[in-house]
């Protein structure tokens, strides 16, 4: 059986094709710098192919039209026809109550429609997409594995606002938490890295969206998404955690609308709010290594962030086994570990400063010493959805 996974990321677009019978890796692509208006870097390897290429790439609809011809090129591709695929699943984010794992059908569009407004960066591009396939591959079973579903396992004080009691029951206000595919993959792969089924990991997914999860045991205790993927750290254009009643003076000084306010926080705010220059951290760090003010500030309110984060789940988890850095930013960016990493020896965190720069891949970046250990681990969220997708297809 072939399952395609497509994740349409805020900044990107991924997709892995999987052999689900031996979890064999047919094919990955990726597209970043989507709807910037810039070239995106789109990169493929399908079976010995390495595909590379620049070019302007508008929306997540071209993206995936642009992986089904990589895919199905008569040179390069692994497939004669798209049919070969027995089933698509997305790493689908935010339909309310339905969370887990769907076929997608009208309910499951319509909740994601309704819930565009909350999930701007992320609902509209995921149904636009899902509708494209499923009007051009009617055949094709697709599978939204909606991520919320992995933070069921939060404990209630951890999970409700203390807002009105019965918005929680009747409007479904609470601290929902994204990124679940990432943070349970980082929970199982630290099992096995280190050797224990009852581990205390702190994951830092760290991208275009970034958050912070406390797992025991694989299991999320605490995730610093709350209601929607605009809360909690400060995201690429999107603001991050922020008191709501700043609207209120804002509209009164401006005369905007809620609404307004509202897009402006979730498409101006966030790193590219601060910094003023890029939503994206490679500009940044170039700024501010050319000595930018708000590029460093930036940085610096995004590093404070994580850091108290980890501080509060150190806390919640009375310590930790591991802190994992993943995600594109938590992969690739040195300055930003070294920096949440710094003066945090109270906790037992010391990194290795050489191997913070040196590494690429999977590996351990704290000292021999550090009490808690600091890894690198790229994260394989393609893989958790396709066997959600999978377990589907099967009727298991
Ligand atoms: N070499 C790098 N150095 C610093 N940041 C990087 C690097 N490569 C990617 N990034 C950051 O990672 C982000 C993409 O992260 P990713 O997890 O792939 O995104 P998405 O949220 O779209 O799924 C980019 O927007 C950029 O900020
Ligand atoms: C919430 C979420 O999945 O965000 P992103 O795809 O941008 O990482
Ligand atoms: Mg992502």
């Amino acid at each position: 059986m072939k399952v395609l996974v497509a994740n349409l990321g805020s900044t990107s677009f991924k997709y892995r094709l999987f052999d689900m019978e031996s979890e064999e890796q047919l094919a990955r692509g990726g597209i970043d710098r989507i709807g910037e208006g810039a070239d995106s870097t789109c990169v493929a390897e399908i079976g010995s192919n390495r595909i590379e290429a620049s070019q302007r790439i508008a929306d997540h609809a071209a993206a995936v039209q642009m992986c089904l011809d990589q895919l199905t090129d008569p040179e390069s591709g692994c497939l004669k026809s798209v049919d070969e695929v027995s089933a698509i699943g997305f790493k689908a984010v935010f339909a309310g109550k339905l969370s887990g794992i769907h076929l997608v059908n009208d309910d499951l569009l319509k909740a994601m429609e309704s819930l565009a407004d909350v999930a701007p960066a992320h609902n509209p591009p995921y149904v636009k997409a899902m509708r494209q396939l499923q009007a051009s591959f009617p055949e094709i079973p697709l599978v939204a594995a909606l991520e919320t579903a992995f933070h069921d396992t939060i404990p209630e004080p951890l999970r409700m606002y203390a807002a009105p009691y019965h918005w929680a029951e009747e409007y479904e206000v609470r601290r929902w938490g994204f990124h679940g595919a990432s943070h349970r993959f980082i929970g199982t792969k630290m099992e096995t890295l280190l050797g224990s089924n009852d581990a205390k990991v702190i994951s830092c997914h760290l991208g275009g969206s970034s958050s912070v999860c406390a797992m025991r045991g694989g299991k999320s205790q605490s995730t610093s998404m709350g209601m929607t993927p605009q809360s909690g750290l400060p995201q690429n254009n999107r603001v991050g955690d922020f008191d709501p009643f700043a609207l209120r003076l804002v509209k009164r000084l401006t005369g905007k609308s809620y609404d307004e306010l509202l897009d402006e926080l979730s498409s101006e705010g966030g790193l590219l709010g601060i910094s003023g220059i890029s939503n994206d951290l490679r500009d940044i760090e170039k700024a501010a290594e050319g000595g930018d003010k708000r590029a460093q500030l930036a940085i610096d309110i995004y590093c404070a962030d994580i850091k108290r984060y980890i501080g509060q789940y150190l806390a919640i988890l009375n310590g930790a086994d591991a802190v994992v850095f993943t995600g594109g930013i938590g992969e690739n960016s040195d300055v930003v570990r070294k920096q949440v990493c710094s003066n945090m020896t109270f906790a037992g965190i010391e990194l290795d400063e050489q191997k913070n720069q040196t590494a690429r891949e999977e590996g351990i970046i704290s000292t021999e010493q550090s009490a808690v250990q600091v890894w690198i681990v790229p994260t394989n969220e393609e893989i958790v959805v396709a066997r959600q997708t999978a377990q589907v297809v099967k009727g298991e």
